[in-house]
C-alpha cells in the first residue's frame, strides 16, 4: 500500500503483531479533550487504497475501555480515491473525566477490505423473503429501559 507521510515527525502506520487486521494511526497534536466533547485530529498520513477496497478507521479497544474514548462516525470511510489526509473524529464519552492525548499516541486503527461497487437498478417490487419489512426489534429480545424493579 502505497502511503505518504505529511508529517515527518509522525511514524508510519504499524501493524503492532504479524496478522493483525488493523494498523494504528497516531495524533499529530496534543490534545486536551474533555468530557463529552470532540475534536476531527490528524493522523499525518495520506494513502492510495487500490479500487475495490475501503479504509475503515476503527476506534482502539484499550482507549475506549479504560478512557471512553471512542470516535464519532465509527467506523469511519476512507473512499479508494481519497488521497488527503486521513483525520480521526475523537469523543470523549466519559461522563466526567478529560481525556489527554500527545503527538504520537496511537489514536485509531485502520483497517482494509474488500467491498463490492454495485450499480443500483430502479425495480416496481423486491423479492419476498423471511423477514420482509421486519426490523428495528421486530424479532424480540430487547434489553428493558428503566430499572426493572419498578412499577
Ligand atoms: O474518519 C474519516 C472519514 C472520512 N475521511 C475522509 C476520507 C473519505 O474518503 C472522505 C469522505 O468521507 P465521507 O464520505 O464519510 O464523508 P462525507 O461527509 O460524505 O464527505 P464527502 O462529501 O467528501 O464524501 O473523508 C477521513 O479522513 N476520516
Ligand atoms: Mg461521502
Amino acid at each position: 500500500m502505497r502511503v505518504r507521510r505529511l508529517d515527518p515527525g509522525i511514524p508510519l502506520p504499524t501493524r503492532v503483531h504479524p496478522g493483525d487486521a488493523g494498523v494504528d494511526l497516531c495524533s499529530t497534536i496534543d490534545l486536551e479533550l474533555p468530557a463529552g466533547r470532540r475534536q476531527l485530529v490528524g493522523t499525518g498520513i495520506a494513502i492510495a487504497l487500490p479500487v475495490g477496497t475501503v479504509g475503515l478507521i476503527h476506534p482502539r479497544s484499550g482507549l475506549a475501555a479504560r478512557a471512553g474514548l471512542s470516535i464519532v462516525n465509527t467506523p469511519g470511510t476512507i473512499d479508494a480515491g481519497y488521497r488527503g489526509e486521513i483525520k480521526v473524529c475523537l469523543i470523549n464519552l466519559d461522563p466526567t473525566e478529560t481525556i489527554h492525548i500527545s503527538r504520537g499516541d496511537r489514536i485509531a486503527q485502520l483497517l482494509v477490505q474488500r467491498v463490492e461497487l454495485p450499480g443500483f437498478v430502479e425495480v416496481d417490487e423486491l423479492d419476498d423473503t423471511s423477514r420482509g419489512t421486519g426490523g428495528y426489534g421486530s424479532s424480540g429480545g430487547h434489553a428493558i429501559l428503566g430499572d426493572p424493579q419498578v412499577g
